[in-house]
């Protein structure tokens, strides 16, 4: 089975949704900034402090691009719109899934965007950054899902029952 693949915003909800969405489809899970974090042997905000932006990005394509796995639901980093590669081989082996939420939402559950480590230029504020990143997530979906107002399990339904009718 084709592989589900979450996209959207930091905190957006696609490792936490994820994980329950697998239990529930009976798939595997596997969040895919572990595995950059397990192959750099270092976490994403130092990663990003040390390689800068270009050198995280090339790594998150790499990753994401080279995971061998079918029938399973992957999480991906908010930054995964960048990564062309890692983005036309999820398009052509999984079905996307972009969890969109309003900015306002985002916003207030980022709280520490530093401990995250957020991929910002400089000079970006989270709105430019969310604008910016908004029009990529939709163009790359398959599914465009409205998480507003939702709780992690009316969400995770939501997601389950479009996948089904797909
Ligand atoms: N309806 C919801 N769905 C998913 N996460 C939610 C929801 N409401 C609040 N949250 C919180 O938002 C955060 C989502 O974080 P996470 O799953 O790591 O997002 P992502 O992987 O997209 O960056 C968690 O702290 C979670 O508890
Ligand atoms: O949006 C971003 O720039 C990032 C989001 C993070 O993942 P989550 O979206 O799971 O928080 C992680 O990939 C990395 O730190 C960069
Ligand atoms: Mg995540």
């Amino acid at each position: 089975m084709k592989n589900i693949v979450l996209i959207g915003m930091p905190s957006a909800g696609k490792s936490t949704i994820g994980i329950i969405l697998a239990k529930v489809l009976g798939y595997k899970f596997l969040d895919s900034d572990l595995v950059i974090q397990e192959q750099e042997q270092a976490l994403l905000k130092d990663i990003i402090e040390e390689k800068g932006l270009e050198g995280f990005l090339a790594i998150e394509n790499q990753v994401n691009r080279d995971i061998q796995t079918e029938s399973t639901v992957i999480a991906t980093g908010g930054s995964i719109i960048y990564c062309l590669d890692a983005m036309e081989k999820f398009r052509d082996t999984g079905i996307i899934v972009y969890i969109k939420l309003k900015y306002e939402t985002i916003k207030n559950r980022l709280g520490n965007i530093k401990q995250r480590g957020v991929v910002f230029q400089d000079g970006q504020t989270l709105k430019s950054l969310y604008n910016e990143r908004c029009p990529l997530y939709e163009e790359y979906a398959h599914i465009i899902i409205d998480g507003e107002n939702l709780d992690q399990e009316e969400l995770m339904e939501k997601i389950a029952s479009a996948i089904q009718c797909r």
